[in-house]
């Protein structure tokens, strides 16, 4: 077991993506799945949304899970308010902390922000809160006015920083360098929380980990605004593997919660997304095919039953005779030399025409076909 945390922000960060809405049953079902296969903590929603998403959170904070529940603020007591009416014992307060959002949102009038901070900080530890604190555009951040903020935030009160690349805008050396000054400078632990703008979230996430970051925000799937979070399946996968962290989250259920959230969100994933996706586990390609057949870890970097998944070989425009064979022994049905590549070139065809892999059906119909067209002609020639 690593000490790495798991904060996903399936119900916040992964329900600002355009056009999701949960209802409050999808949430609770999410909610609960999380639970149940181990993450650590959950950040719920934004209670200053109103009397509806309050009814929600505080709905799920009754569920008594084992999950520590947070609830996403700005810096602003009412939003803290409605924090602490749902019953939450964890709030995050987040504020911008670049030059263009600070601007933008307060006319540059940075000393009104950590005015903001300050005051809402501590109306949270007064109440006995769990404080989390948020800069926003940490990665376009001053690096000197960043860790000002943060040292600030750790003084008054904030028992964890979250270093926000807002728009996904570092690569993993860059990401390690910043999270590695502020976590040598900081006596309060650094949550990652990284988006998908140029593909690295969950490469930026690890390189957080690596520099020193206690805990990060994943969502499921990668949900998120824009191009989406890191995904909670690919950090927990990567972590695992790639730096044997065992975070104790059950993984053989990462593709059930996946289809939970797929379906809740009405955003499916596609067939190529790393962990969940339908071909993670399926091989049509003749060499790639030879090899898993000797041996899958020739082609698989873990087993499919680790993500609650099955290992497919399917007979498509790619395939070979080893793959074929393997796949019409099934059927008992064996090929001669001269009908495995006459059955290949049909597949071939067929695929192209059908823009896919056959079915098994497709498979035994056209195998069939060429048995036929095969014998015909040794009739022909015999005559
Ligand atoms: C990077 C992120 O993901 S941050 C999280 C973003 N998430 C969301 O926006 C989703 C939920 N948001 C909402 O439901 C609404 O935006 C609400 C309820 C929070 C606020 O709604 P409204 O009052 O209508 O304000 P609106 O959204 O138009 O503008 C945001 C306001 O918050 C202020 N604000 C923005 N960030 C902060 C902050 N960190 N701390 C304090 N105030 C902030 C803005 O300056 C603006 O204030 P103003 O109304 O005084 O001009
Ligand atoms: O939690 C915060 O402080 C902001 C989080 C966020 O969604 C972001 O910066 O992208």
């Amino acid at each position: 077991m690593n000490k790495t945390l798991i904060n996903d922000t399936t119900l916040r960060d992964g329900e600002q993506a355009a056009g999701v809405a949960f209802s409050v049953e999808e949430k609770i079902a999410i909610a609960k799945f999380l639970d149940a296969i181990g993450v650590h903590e959950i950040e719920v929603g934004i209670p200053a949304m109103g009397k509806a998403e309050q009814q929600a959170i505080a709905t799920i904070v009754n569920l008594d899970l084992q999950a520590q529940l947070l609830g996403w603020n700005r810096a602003l007591i009412s939003d803290i308010q409605a924090s602490v009416s749902c019953g939450l014992q964890r709030v995050h307060i987040s504020v911008p902390v670049s030059a263009i959002q600070i601007a933008a949102k307060f006319q540059g009038q940075w000393q009104v922000v950590l005015q903001k901070l300050r005051e809402s900080i501590s109306f949270a530890v007064d109440r006995g809160l769990f404080v989390s604190v948020g800069g926003e555009d940490s990665s376009r951040a001053e690096e000197n006015f960043l860790l000002d903020v943060v040292l600030a935030a750790q003084e008054w009160g904030a028992s964890r920083f979250r270093f926000c690349d807002t728009v996904g805008i570092l690569d993993p050396f860059a990401t390690y360098a910043k999270v590695k000054h502020l976590v040598t400078s900081l006596a309060i632990p650094v949550e990652m929380h990284t988006h998908n703008d140029f593909g690295l979230a969950t490469a930026n996430a690890l390189a957080g980990i690596k520099a020193g970051a206690l805990s990060v925000n994943t969502t499921v799937n990668g949900l998120g605004e824009r191009a989406g979070n890191a995904a909670l399946e690919e950090v927990v996968m990567a972590l695992k593997h790639l730096y044997h962290y065992d975070l104790g989250i059950d993984t053989r259920r990462l593709l059930e919660i996946s289809q939970l959230v797929a379906s809740a969100s009405g955003y499916g994933v596609p067939p190529w997304k790393a962990i969940v996706g339908e071909n993670t586990f399926t091989h049509e390609s003749g060499i790639h095919a030879h090899g898993v057949l000797q041996n899958p870890h020739t082609y698989e970097p873990y087993a499919p039953e680790e993500v609650g998944r099955e290992r497919r070989l399917v007979v498509g425009k790619h395939s070979g005779r080893h793959l074929l064979s393997s796949v019409l022994q099934q059927h008992g049905i064996i090929l001669n030399n001269e009908e495995t590549q006459s059955v290949l070139d049909a597949v071939r065809q067929e695929s192209v025409e059908k823009k896919r892999s056959l079915t098994p059906q497709e498979l035994l119909d056209l195998v069939r076909v060429q048995q036929h067209s095969l014998a015909t002609m040794a009739i022909k020639s015999d005559c």
